[in-house]
């Protein structure tokens, strides 16, 4: 700084900016705090909501509100919203009006409205029911396998290939989940070596993006960490999304994980750097096959936190809020969100 001129580094010293602009300090430390990690700029939200957030509801959901549900989402600037699933209606009576529900939305353009198809069967009635993107649902566990697609996961491989590769011809994209990830309900602890080797052949069948699941949201930022470490040597960042649970209060830590590009203080080669995260609106669901697990992580808290973090969404959490008010009036329930309970108590503390 030897020949710069006294004003200029008056004006560059970030002591004496702190000192004339006060609510900058503010500023300037949070976003040091922040950039600790790197993040990603835009963090595409899958919206799973009426689907995994309705399957297990015991009570049957009138057609005609889950068809709101999905119109006032579709509203809402999300473009994924996950609309229902073409599964046995024996296995899960809640999603016997798929062909219903897919046929009664309103499409908005730029708005994905992926299905889940376990089989061919289901991939067929997809389509005929004007389908236009599936995901297939493996498990990094056997035993959840069974239980829930009722077939090991080799077999399932097998089914997951034939919906793959017709999807292909007729050039349907595929999402392919990866069930259990961070821990089964009936096996305990799984391997992130399983997990890695299920998503892989995933990937490698042709999967767009690969969604991981904490199933029964065990997971903490430890077992994120290492799991997608694992993951991250077969299939690139860039093709997974993270799918978390809150039944232990630990989904926003683990997407928080999940999101981190590099670690700063630390040389380690790898880093995290998922872009997509799944969550439901006003936190509903669980998985009928996966006992004693609760509600996916909220949208609504998945937006507050990335908003806040100025990662962009695309998404409008007022709206989120209202299409959570109007499921929970639906559903005669409170909400799961914490940021829809606390609206309203604070003013606007986002800069
Ligand atoms: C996969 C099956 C169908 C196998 O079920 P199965 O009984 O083994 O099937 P099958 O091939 O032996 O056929 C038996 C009967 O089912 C019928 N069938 C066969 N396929 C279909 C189909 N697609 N749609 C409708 N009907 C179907 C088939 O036509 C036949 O009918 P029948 O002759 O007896 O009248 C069954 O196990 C099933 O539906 N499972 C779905 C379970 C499910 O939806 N679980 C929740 C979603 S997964 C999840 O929540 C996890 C996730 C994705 O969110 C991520 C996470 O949180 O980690």
């Amino acid at each position: 700084m030897g020949n710069v001129p006294t004003t200029v580094k008056h004006c560059l010293s970030y002591e004496q900016l702190i000192q004339d602009y006060p609510w900058l300090r503010r500023w300037l430390l949070e976003e040091k705090t922040i950039t600790g990690h790197e993040y990603p700029k835009f963090v595409k939200v899958v919206e799973v909501g009426p689907r995994d957030g309705l399957q297990n509801e015991k009570e049957i959901v009138p057609t005609g509100v889950k068809i709101q549900l999905i119109d006032m989402l579709s509203g809402t600037g999300l473009s994924v919203i996950e609309a229902t699933s073409f599964v046995s209606s024996k296995w899960v009576p809640q999603m016997a009006d798929h062909t219903d529900v897919l046929r009664g939305i309103q499409r908005a353009p730029h708005v994905q409205y992926p299905v889940l198809t376990p089989n061919m069967q289901g991939f067929q009635d997809a389509v005929a029911a004007g389908a236009t993107e599936v995901a297939v649902f493996g498990s990094a566990s056997e035993t959840f396998s069974k239980k829930n697609i009722n077939c090991s996961i080799d077999e399932s491989m097998l089914r997951f290939e034939d919906v793959i590769n017709t999807a292909k011809e007729r050039q349907i994209p595929v999402r392919g989940y990866v069930s259990c990830a961070l821990g089964c309900p009936h096996e305990g602890y799984i391997e992130p070596s399983k997990v890695a080797e299920v998503a892989k052949k995933l990937y490698e069948m042709g999967c767009y993006e690969i969604s991981l699941g904490d199933t029964i949201g065990v997971g903490t930022p430890g077992s994120m960490f290492k799991m997608l470490q694992t993951v991250m040597k077969e299939v690139p960042a860039d093709a997974l999304a993270v799918h978390c649970h809150d039944t232990y209060g630990q989904a926003l830590p683990n997407i928080l994980t999940a999101l981190q590009k590099q670690y700063a203080e630390d040389p380690w080669p790898y880093t995290m750097g998922v872009c997509v995260v799944d969550s439901a609106v006003a936190g509903l669901g669980g998985c009928p096959y996966a006992p004693g697990s609760s509600g996916n992580v909220s949208t609504e808290d998945v937006l507050y936190m990335l908003h806040g973090m100025g990662i962009e969404t695309g998404a409008n959490l007022a709206k989120v809020i209202e299409a959570g008010d109007f499921i929970c009036n639906a559903l005669c329930r409170k909400t799961n969100s914490k940021v829809a309970r606390a609206r309203g108590r604070h003013c606007d503390v986002f800069p």
